[in-house]
């Protein structure tokens, strides 16, 4: 107990630190305001509470830094008297294209795209350097094999004469291009090509079943499909011209698709004369005229869209979230320059599929004339040391991992600071679960050098960017996300109020739901095919307000508050976002309410022995008075599971956390659902347990695990009584 008679709060282990604050670009940042506003920011929580205090001068200021290529002017970043809900505009009156900003340094005289606008630029705090003969990616198969690489110059060409053959097809604004492809230099063409022409593009990978793709595909209708023709995953080439000719058959009854466009993956391309509406790359280039200027880029408002993304919609159809250009670049250069230091010396490898919201961090550097590392495949091909060795050799400078990745690494007995020469490393994201404690420490233990920055960072698809995220003024401490993103307001609200109520701060220390309370520029426009959506421009693209779908997934839990759904907590002390799980996986018995990670975290550390992998969701069935906690434990091959490991288990969560966590019941399962991105899902397995019949979204990997869990409905005819706690 302190002094005061309150409980003490713990500092977790510092673990790392800048050792040259200064030199940051946050720290360059923060003295460019100072100057500009007469102040003495210190800190980054001073930088931080000025961006909340001032949003438009701190948003106007990054706009000034970024020095975007774009053209027109705004008066305000925003109206700051709009509550988040009313989706308000920024920066009306700029207009910009993403595919110019991640090709060139500098604004292209008109119908000359490849005159003095790739040397390097340095205006405010962003220098760019995209010079003809610098490379911008270096392609990486599954394994290390089959390294390719493309310069700005080349890429350029490459993306200008996609642009010209898409015109000629017809493309234009707000057409949606949609590809099934591997993280390669195609994509990237296909991506670029159409944001050159102001289109809207969205990616899903490969490895995704049709009846995903359809899922996601069909809402957005349209105009043209890319799809590779093979794969290669697990070590094996993947045939895929029988799914290319089932997308195209499943798109037929969307009104614009005019056919697909095979990519070749492998040295031969496949045949795809059976498969309809279908031509090669090579004979949808040969559709433009060569002799022809290249188009103009489509440079449009800020607040149009060019992007699509997904939900994981594990418990239906995924939504289509639009992103504006001007939200997502401003957002990335606010990330990817202060928060992460990024520049044209950065090298990044992003482990990512394109179906996933990181595959935009994947391509971001090219915003500052860095070189991305697109590797495609499995991480664990030939084994675990395949990205510790390719960012070794690739001079890697962030490398971009999940939780998932590092405690496999870690199992593997590997210690990726003795096995390479990682001294050009100087940061590695996490992204996609919640880091145990556990990992952090093997982090900086036994991992990686001392020197790297850890940055788990925490945010998502609906906004394309972090709330929570790390930053170079403050140490990294066991545990959560650094602290919050710079300009948004996030919040931790009381998790127990009901919804559509006025939301209600909790006190750091006390667990909630993570919400933003004023407007940032990177929420979504809107999602694509909500009937209630009020449409404006051609193609149902520009919408005036946002329909009631997009309101009820954000606005009604709070009143004029986006509710992100993660319940969270804030430490007292470091001020680190520990994120404790989905906020609809809340675990609630007998009204105490926890995260589901904090269970897992106890079992990896515990049990990583015997267990692989655990699954904790609540059980709520309309007979029931309480909500009974079930945790579900994979056991790693040989291993056991009997009386004995249950009651270790209950044993090591009673001592870590407390009785009142202890699950009601723990059960042996042949299989953890995921999505295909590997992220593990609760709450199909929570509906079916409290006895809903759910339909399997086709972003599950393996939605075939559901069936085991439907017998848990009947939970009682399982177990003995004296078996139950
Ligand atoms: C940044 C993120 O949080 C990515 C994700 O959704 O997993």
């Amino acid at each position: 107990m302190a002094d005061n008679g309150q409980q003490a709060v713990s500092v977790p282990r510092k673990l790392w630190q800048h050792p040259n604050q200064e030199k940051t670009q946050m720290y360059r940042f923060m003295q460019d305001i100072n100057r500009k506003h007469d102040l003495q920011l210190k800190t980054f929580r001073d930088l931080h509470a000025f961006s909340l205090a001032h949003r438009t001068a701190f948003w106007s200021h990054l706009f000034d830094s970024a020095s975007l290529i774009h053209e027109g002017s705004y008066s305000a970043a925003v109206d700051e008297s709009l509550t988040i809900d009313a989706v308000p505009r920024w920066f009306e009156g700029v207009r910009l294209n993403f595919a110019e900003n991640a090709l060139f340094s500098r604004p292209a005289a008109p119908g000359r795209h490849h005159a003095g606008t790739t040397a390097p630029v340095a205006v405010g705090r962003c220098v760019r350097d995209k010079e003809d003969g610098k490379v911008a990616i270096t392609e990486v198969r599954e394994g290390g094999s089959a390294v390719r690489s493309v310069t700005y110059g080349e890429l350029r060409a490459m993306v200008g004469g996609m642009a010209a053959a898409m015109r000629a097809r017809g493309v234009g604004k707000g057409d949606r291009v949609v590809i099934v492809g591997a993280n390669s230099v195609e994509t990237l063409v296909v991506f670029l090509g159409a944001a050159w022409l102001g289109a809207v593009f969205s990616s899903s990978s490969t490895d995704m079943g049709v009846k995903g793709i359809l899922q996601r595909a069909v809402q957005v209708n349209p105009k043209l499909l890319f799809m590779d023709d093979a794969a290669l995953y697990n070590g094996k080439e993947v045939e895929l011209r029988e799914k290319m000719a089932e997308v195209v058959d499943g798109l037929r009854e969307c009104s614009d698709f005019a056919g697909v466009v095979s990519i070749r993956r492998f040295a031969e391309a496949r045949d795809i004369s059976r498969v309809p509406k279908a031509e090669t790359w090579e004979s949808f280039l040969a559709a433009a005229d060569r002799n022809a200027p290249l188009p103009e880029f489509d440079r449009v408002a800020f607040h149009e869209p060019f992007l699509i993304c997904y939900s994981s919609g594990t418990t239906g159809t995924p939504k289509a979230i639009v992103h504006s250009v001007g939200g997502v670049l401003i957002n990335y250069y606010k990330e990817g320059c202060l928060h992460e230091g990024l520049g044209p010396d950065s090298v990044t490898l992003q482990y990512t599929t394109t179906g996933w919201i990181m595959y935009l961090a994947n391509v971001g550097v090219l915003l500052y004339g860095g070189r991305t590392i697109f590797y495609d495949g499995s991480p664990f091909q030939p084994d675990a040391r395949i990205l510790i060795q390719v960012a070794a050799e690739q001079k890697v400078t962030k490398l971009g991992i999940s939780p998932r990745w590092m405690f496999e690494v870690a199992k593997s007995g590997l210690r990726p600071r003795d096995m390479v020469d990682l001294s050009h490393l100087r940061i590695v994201t996490s992204t996609g679960m919640v880091l145990s404690d556990r990992l952090f420490e093997w982090f900086y233990d036994v991992g990686f050098p001392a020197h790297v920055h850890l940055g788990n960072i925490s945010g998502g698809t609906d906004i394309a960017g972090c709330f929570g995220m790390m930053n170079p003024l403050e140490p990294v401490y066991v545990g959560g996300t650094q602290g919050p993103s710079l300009g948004i307001h996030v919040a931790i609200y009381d998790s127990l109020l009901p919804d559509g109520v006025d939301g209600k701060e909790v006190p750091h220390g006390t667990p909630g739901e993570l919400v933003a309370t004023k407007a940032f520029p990177n929420i979504p426009c809107f999602f694509w095919g909500d009937k209630t959506t009020t449409a404006t421009t051609a193609g149902g693209g520009g919408p005036a307000a946002p329909g009631t779908k997009y309101h009820s997934s954000y606005f009604a839990r709070f009143r004029h508050v986006w509710a992100h759904g993660d319940f969270c907590v804030v430490h007292p002390v470091t001020g680190s976002i520990t994120f404790l799980g989905r906020a609809d996986g809340v675990l609630n018995p007998s009204g105490v309410r926890f995260g589901s990670a904090e269970i897992y975290s106890v079992i990896e550390r515990r049990f990583a022995d015997r267990v692989q992998d655990s699954l904790c969701v609540g059980q709520r069935r309309p007979q029931d008075s309480d909500e009974s906690v079930m945790l579900f434990l994979l056991m790693k091959p040989g291993a056991k599971f009997g009386r004995g490991l249950v009651n270790e288990v209950r044993l090591a969560i009673s001592a870590d956390l407390s009785k009142r966590h202890v699950p009601r019941y723990i059960f042996e399962t042949p299989e953890v659902p995921t999505t295909v991105n590997l992220k593990k899902v609760e709450l199909p397995v929570k509906q079916i347990v409290s006895g809903q019949t759910i339909k399997a979204s086709g972003t599950l990997a393996n939605p075939q695990s559901l069936e085991y869990y439907y017998r848990f409905a009947r939970v009682e005819e399982l177990v003995e009584p004296r078996e139950k706690l």
